[in-house]
């Protein structure tokens, strides 16, 4: 069954069956609970769901980067197109602390998060730590190094770059810091980017100054990019493919225009009609989608959505696991309204 739309080539990441339990008080937690998908040169993959659905977790755990309390399982399988001695290597199966994740992390794989002080040191200026970064994985001149440095952190809209290249990190505003931690990123010129919300701090010029940088770095040196997000025009403007993720799994899995041109599970439904429309009617009230995300706690086998679903089957979808179902080679669903299950037990 296909979960992802029809690729010739071969992925450059493929997640596989990616588990991540966390010991609570009051018991195991599912966080992330099987999810699949594979990234490819040159495209974006979205990552889209609620807040606490686990696309942090996932993204994090491809560079080894979680919490020591997450007990993870699965593989991430990481083809590198540069280098060979990285070709077929599970990331999972590296030492989170060891030299081989170490050479991948912040080098073939960048990642740039929403919060940008987890990315500098307080201690040194921010033109050096993206000097030091370019001179590690690039160039070891300085002067060159310096000079690709003010270049990126003119391409990310920071002006002044002169004098903002010798202050430090709390010199800059919320903001600046952002833009200058994804410069750093992009400096390095990852095979892939995960970008985890890296906009939502940024005002709207900002954020689509950022998001065109993305692009148009990726189509000169054909980056991937894993853009984790619950934002949803961002998704739009951004994606080739798109994942929509819940309580842990991924829900539904589609070409980014199938996805809001088709879109089949009812928590997907549920987020598009939530999404502001430009030009649409303000005076309306946005749809959204009722009830919280519960917590992945000692769940039973069951659909995560079941208790916000309006299209929910009693006596199926909160009796079992829900598999995928392929809506056509490139679109795959998990909801009983679309399995063979559902004829004979619905009603
Ligand atoms: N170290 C931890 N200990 C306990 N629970 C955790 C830990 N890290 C994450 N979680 C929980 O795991 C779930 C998934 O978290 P994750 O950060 O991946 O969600 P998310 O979809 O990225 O949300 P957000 O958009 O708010 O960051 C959440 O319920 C979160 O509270």
């Amino acid at each position: 069954m296909a979960t992802q739309a029809v690729h010739k080539e071969q992925p450059l990441l493929s997640v596989q069956d990616l588990k991540i339990r966390i010991q609570m008080e009051n018991g195991v937690m599912n966080a992330v609970d099987g999810v699949d998908f594979n990234i490819y040169k040159g495209k974006t993959l979205g990552l889209v769901g609620e807040s606490g659905c686990g696309k942090s977790l996932t993204s994090r755990s491809i560079i080894s980067i979680n919490p020591k309390e997450c007990e993870t399982s699965g593989t991430i399988t990481y083809n590198s197109d540069s280098e060979l001695a990285l070709h077929g290597m599970n990331l999972l199966s590296l030492k989170p602390t060891g030299k081989q994740i170490r050479s991948i992390r912040g080098r073939k794989i960048s990642m740039i998060f929403q919060e940008p002080m987890t990315a500098f040191s307080p201690m040194y200026t921010i033109g050096n730590q993206i000097m030091e970064a370019i001179r590690i994985h690039q160039t070891k001149n300085k002067k060159e190094a310096k000079k690709i440095a003010l270049e990126m952190l003119s391409k990310v809209g920071i002006s002044d770059q002169a004098k903002r290249f010798d202050q430090y990190p709390h010199e800059f505003s919320g903001g600046m810091r952002q833009r200058a931690m994804i410069s750093m990123a992009l400096s390095c010129n990852p095979e892939i980017l995960i970008a985890d919300e890296p906009t939502t701090a940024l005002d709207v010029t900002i954020q689509a100054q950022v998001l065109e940088l993305m692009k148009s770095l990726q189509a000169e040196f054909g980056m991937a990019i894993l853009l984790v997000t619950h934002d949803l025009g961002i998704i739009a403007e951004m994606c080739d493919e798109v994942a929509v993720m819940y309580l842990g799994r991924i829900v539904e899995q589609a070409p980014m225009r199938e996805i809001f041109n088709n879109p089949k599970h009812p928590y997907t439904k549920g987020l598009l009609k939530s999404m502001p429309r430009l030009g649409g009617n303000k005076s309306k009230r946005l749809d959204s989608i009722e009830g919280s995300v519960p917590m992945p706690i000692n769940m039973p086998p069951m659909c995560g959505f079941y208790d916000r679903c309006k299209d929910r089957i009693e006596g199926v979808c909160n009796q079992q696991a829900v598999p995928k179902t392929a809506i056509s080679d490139q679109h795959m669903v998990r909801c009983f309204l679309y399995t063979d299950q559902r004829e004979g037990e619905a009603q």
